[in-house]
């Protein structure tokens, strides 16, 4: 038999108040899947993390953690692991000492052995014995991502795991990540970027004030935009833009003086140019897309949904 989802969310509304933070969300995510929940500021992204992790309850609709309906009660579903708003950590305490709180709190012997290996899997070996009071934000973050990964979790949630990570602890922290899901473990993370969506998920879920505006593969997400603005970089600006003017269907932009042409049109009418430029013997040094199609299916995504 299959293994069961690791989350299926049906209709999920959460409430503060005046304010609906969530807003009939779904959300499916199999076992070994590292699924990327991205949204502006305040489109519900903790507030659904924080239901995976039992931290509240929804108001109405139905969640099932690893084939198991969540109830009333809040608890930390079994198998589940993570944080949300920065990990929890005893500043007084060595990031090794932090560890092994954890596992004393759980009294689990096999949790308590397994602390130099998570260490070293997220890169803190050289600090385990510093107190985790001085430890920069991206330290703090993956000493977190440790002491959840000691709690060999089939689900794990992190909100924002990349915050305050160089471009080497991303490489490590991904690395980590992706290990887990080739085991069979499912990521939900956050993330306000594309980027480390793109580098990292296979699917993502795109939500915008609390509703899913996007959900699925990234493959077709990059799909749904259809017209993105190209920067094009010629041996002669002032021609180039010319012979754009004369090209049917395509939109121009950018100043008239920059050495730049922005252009945004279909596919084939962006051929159609290019052919044109080189009939016109006017190189072209460079053309590529002023954000990437995934960054602009996210924005145009979003921004629709908050214009409503
Ligand atoms: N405990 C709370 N009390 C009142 N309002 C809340 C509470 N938690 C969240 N909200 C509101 O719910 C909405 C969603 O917030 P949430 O923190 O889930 O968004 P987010 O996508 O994680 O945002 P960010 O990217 O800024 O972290 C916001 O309008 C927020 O102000």
């Amino acid at each position: 038999m299959d293994a069961p989802l690791a989350v299926r969310a049906r209709g999920i509304d959460q409430s503060f108040g005046e304010v609906v933070a969530l807003d009939g969300v779904e959300l499916t995510v199999p076992a070994g899947q590292i699924h990327g929940l991205v949204g502006p500021n305040g489109a519900g992204k903790t507030t659904l993390l924080g239901l995976l992790l039992g931290l509240a309850v929804a108001d109405s609709g139905s969640l099932e953690i690893l084939g198991t309906p969540v109830g009333r009660a809040l608890a930390v579903p079994e198998g589940v692991a993570g944080f949300v708003d920065g990990p929890g950590l005893y500043p007084s305490l060595t990031a090794r000492q932090n560890l092994a709180a954890l596992a004393a709190l759980r009294g689990d012997k096999a949790m308590a052995r397994s602390i130099d290996d998570v260490l070293d899997q997220v890169g803190l070996t050289d600090v385990a014995n510093d107190r985790t009071r001085g430890f920069s934000l991206g330290m703090r973050q993956r000493l977190g991502l440790a002491a959840a990964l000691l709690a060999k979790p089939r689900l794990l949630i992190l909100d924002e795991p990349s915050n305050g990570l160089d471009p080497s602890g991303k490489k490590q922290v991904y690395g980590v990540l992706q290990r887990l899901a080739a085991d069979g473990t499912a990521v939900v993370l956050s993330s306000h970027r594309m980027d480390d969506v793109e580098a990292l998920c296979s699917e993502v879920t795109i939500l915008a004030t609390g509703r899913v505006a996007f959900s699925g593969p990234l493959g077709k997400l990059a799909g749904e935009i259809r017209e993105l603005d190209y920067r094009i970089v010629t041996s002669d600006p002032a021609a180039a833009r010319k012979v754009a003017g004369d090209t049917d269907g395509l939109r121009i932009g950018g100043g008239q003086d920059s050495g730049v042409l922005v252009v945004s049109g279909p596919v084939p009418v962006l051929d159609e140019l290019v052919k044109r430029l080189v009939q016109a013997d006017i190189a072209v040094r460079e053309l590529s897309p002023l954000v990437s199609p995934l960054e602009a299916a996210f924005l145009a995504l979003t921004e629709v949904e908050t214009d409503r």
